[in-house]
């Protein structure tokens, strides 16, 4: 598939309704482009705001936040992004269930532009592949960095777990703190949202209890 192909899609390959809602034209700036305009509208708010953009300080803000958009926090939110994951072979028939848990979440809240801070645990069974580990935190990685909500974040970590792997007994579960509820609004500083979504075998208790039996354990 050419690079046009993919950036045309989208999210097409996990799911049509989970994918992240993108205009028809978002792949066709350049990344250097959406950074300059970018950069336009962010001092025409930071002028709103009254700050004084001669100011040595201040005066980088808006090409700084800009890039930091598009190329840091957001850089999730272009499918050329995704990372390549590697899959190999189940040569030695492992069949019981693989965890990779407290990943790292960095995301931030597509309502308000504040972070979401947490962390991810993603279990899976294979069949015929199995997936190199750190990939599983890249894909993680990934689809945090777009503007989201928690529920769909699980959710698109899932469905493109079950399709590059191949099976659909994949679980996956986020805890995560919501600046925008811990730090404006309700200011609530102790709550944080638990997200829980699995396919397959992950269906039927026993398996599921025993994902959370050890995440349990080990968080603590
Ligand atoms: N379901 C869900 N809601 C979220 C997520 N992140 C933020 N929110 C909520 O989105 C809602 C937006 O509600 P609004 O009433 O439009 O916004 P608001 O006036 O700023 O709401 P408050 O935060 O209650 O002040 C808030 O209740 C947020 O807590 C998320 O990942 N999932
Ligand atoms: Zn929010």
């Amino acid at each position: 598939m050419t690079k046009e192909e993919i950036e045309s899609i989208g999210d097409a390959h996990i799911s049509s309704t989970v994918e992240t809602p993108l205009r028809s034209d978002a792949f066709k700036k350049s990344d250097d482009d959406k950074i300059e305009s970018i950069k336009y509208h962010f001092s025409e708010i930071m002028k709103e705001l009254g700050l004084d953009l001669t100011d040595d300080s201040l005066s980088g803000t808006p090409h700084r936040v800009a890039k930091m958009y598009v190329k840091e926090l957001f850089y999730g939110l272009n499918p050329k992004n995704r990372p390549k994951i590697s899959t190999f072979d189940n040569k030695y028939g492992y069949q019981k269930m693989l965890i990779e848990q407290n990943i790292n979440i960095d995301s931030a809240c597509e309502h308000h532009f504040l972070p979401i801070v947490g962390t991810a645990h993603v279990g899976y069974i294979p069949k015929d592949k199995v997936v190199g580990l750190s990939k599983i935190n890249r894909l993680v990685d990934y689809y945090s960095h777009r503007p989201q909500v928690q529920e769909r974040l699980c959710l698109q970590i899932l469905k493109d777990l079950q399709q590059t792997l191949e099976t659909e007994d994949v679980i996956v579960v986020v805890n995560a703190k919501h600046l925008c509820v811990s730090s404006r609004g309700i200011k609530d500083k102790s709550s944080f949202t638990t997200t829980v979504e699995y396919g397959g075998k992950f269906n039927e208790s026993a398996f599921r209890n025993e994902f959370l039996r050890i995440i349990e354990k080990n968080a603590g």
